[in-house]
């Protein structure tokens, strides 16, 4: 067996959307959990799990994406007692679906789910006090945010979440995102507070920059998004 002494955490990329997947693990007993996996990239994070010896418990998706099918269904044809979680108010499917301030335990470990819609209604932060981390989706982005103009998006109702539930956390807590384009991995509560160029406005200048982002539908929206309302279920990927 592999010696793993302390939490375990690796941040893993899939490149086609610039997607992060995060495998957090509890070193005495091995449970785990996988954030955000893409299907595309599935099996290395299987072929990870097995390998650290982790035994994934439960598949957190922090919203329904738009941008790429996610690899929960995918992951629990190999790991069949994983259970795929998603936020009540998101409108899509999963095995158990999850409510602000709830907790999810997996071996000595925790994470507090919190609520942070406006990119989409169904979008959700979860955060480890014990280890200072929060996993923000697309809600809060490095140096910028998820964008708000489509599936329910709401500029003000974001701008709240990521004030309310995210900057309200200390300064200290670091912060993994959903994607990054250039390749920045990580930032911090205090980093963001201070720099983000977007939530460091005022909310109407928040809306009025939100409302003008302009920018391109992702390329894999008509397929995801009905994928994902499924848990990624195959039946519902359109080809
Ligand atoms: N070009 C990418 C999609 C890029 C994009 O729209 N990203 C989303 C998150 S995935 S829905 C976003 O919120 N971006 C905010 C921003 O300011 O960039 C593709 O085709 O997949």
């Amino acid at each position: 067996m592999v010696k793993l002494g302390r939490f375990i955490f690796r941040q893993l990329v899939e490149y086609k959307s610039n997607t992060y997947t995060y495998i957090l693990g509890c070193p005495a007993t091995r449970q785990s959990v996988i954030i955000d996996p893409v299907v595309d990239t599935a099996e290395r994070d299987a072929r990870l799990l097995k390998e650290l010896e982790l035994d994934p418990i439960y598949g957190l998706n922090t919203h329904v994406h738009a941008d790429h099918v996610t690899g929960t269904h995918a992951l629990k044809q190999i790991f069949p007692h994983m259970k795929a979680v998603l936020s009540d108010k998101s409108g899509g499917k999963a095995d158990k679906l999850v409510k602000d301030g709830e907790i999810i335990k997996f071996g000595e470990e925790e994470l507090e789910i919190r609520s942070t819609p406006g990119h989409t209604n169904g979008c959700v932060t979860y955060v480890s006090h014990k280890h200072k981390m929060a996993f923000t989706g697309d809600a809060l982005l490095v140096r910028g945010c998820g964008r708000t103009d489509f599936q329910q998006g709401n500029p003000r109702t974001l701008y709240k979440s990521v004030w309310k539930q995210i900057f309200s956390l200390p300064d200290d807590y670091d912060l993994f995102v959903g994607h990054n384009y250039v390749g920045v991995l990580q930032t911090s509560v205090a980093e963001e507070k201070a720099l983000n160029p977007r939530l460091t406005k005022s909310e109407d200048e928040f809306a009025e920059i939100m409302n003008n982002l302009n920018l391109p539908n992702p390329k894999q929206m008509d397929v995801a998004v009905p994928a994902n309302l499924e848990d990624g279920d195959p039946a519902f990927i359109k080809h």
